[in-house]
């Protein structure tokens, strides 16, 4: 039987080059997936169904079964932590983890703040230096904190630099490199072996011609 496929698509950033892949795969999306306010849209000539998520809920979908599968960064899965199989990088949206802050500024001796959208991975990061720091979460703008004196350094995404240099803020540390990765439900993977490990070989294929060739 040909199972039909959920999956959880981000939306924002990730969604173009996620959509581009799975048509370079051969998979025939159709129009109104790239501009639809739509959350749930059934393509029914490959019997998928997406649900469109925000990017950080994407392992959540997934690990509780509503979604076979999902498009996630790197950063959230190490956020997030959830159970879930990471199956294929699909090395798009790339991008690092930083830690930033003002130039030529030491971390506060006593109490030291950092500023993220992340604040699991700061705190496993800062745990590992060895250094006791209080985590104040943040949902976006981080860059403004060290600017307005909220805290000493920030953790956060570096794509081009652009956000930093302009808000006079360096980088002092390079935490992890970041890109998609296709996710799975294990469950699923279990009972859906056949057309996930076909989807798998199809995006594999197209990711491998991709890559700049070393
Ligand atoms: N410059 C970037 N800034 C943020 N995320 C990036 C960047 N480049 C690539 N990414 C990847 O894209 C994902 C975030 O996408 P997006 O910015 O659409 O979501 P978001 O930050 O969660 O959005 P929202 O503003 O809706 O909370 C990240 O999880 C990361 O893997
Ligand atoms: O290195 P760059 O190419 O400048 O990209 C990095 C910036 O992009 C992201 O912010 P986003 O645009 O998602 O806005 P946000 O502050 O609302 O999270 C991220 O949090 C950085 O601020």
């Amino acid at each position: 039987m040909n199972d039909m496929l959920t999956i959880a698509m981000p939306k924002g950033r990730i969604f173009e080059e996620a959509a581009d892949l799975l048509r370079d795969a051969g998979f025939r999306l159709p129009a109104e997936f790239d501009d639809s306010r739509k959350l749930i849209i059934d393509v029914e000539e490959e019997n998928f169904r997406f649900i469109l998520a925000k990017p950080m809920d994407v392992p959540t979908y997934v690990e509780h079964g509503v979604a076979d599968l999902g498009i996630a960064g790197k950063d959230v899965m190490l956020e997030e932590e959830r159970d879930v199989y990471e199956l294929l990088d699909l090395h798009i949206s790339a991008c690092y983890l930083a830690v930033a802050g003002l130039p030529n500024t030491e971390l506060n001796e006593i109490a030291p703040r950092i500023a993220t959208k992340y604040p699991n991975v700061a705190a496993a990061y800062f745990r590992e230096q060895g250094s006791q720091v209080e985590i104040i979460k943040l949902n976006g703008s981080i860059e403004l904190a060290p600017i307005i004196g909220l805290t000493d350094r920030i953790v956060d995404i570096v794509s081009t630099g652009k956000t930093l240099v302009e808000n006079g803020l360096v980088e002092y540390e390079r935490i992890v490199d970041i890109t998609s990765r296709l996710i799975v439900n294990p469950a699923s993977y279990r009972l859906k072996d056949r057309r996930i490990s076909e989807l798998v070989e199809r995006l594999q294929l197209v990711v491998k011609t991709k890559l700049p060739s070393k």
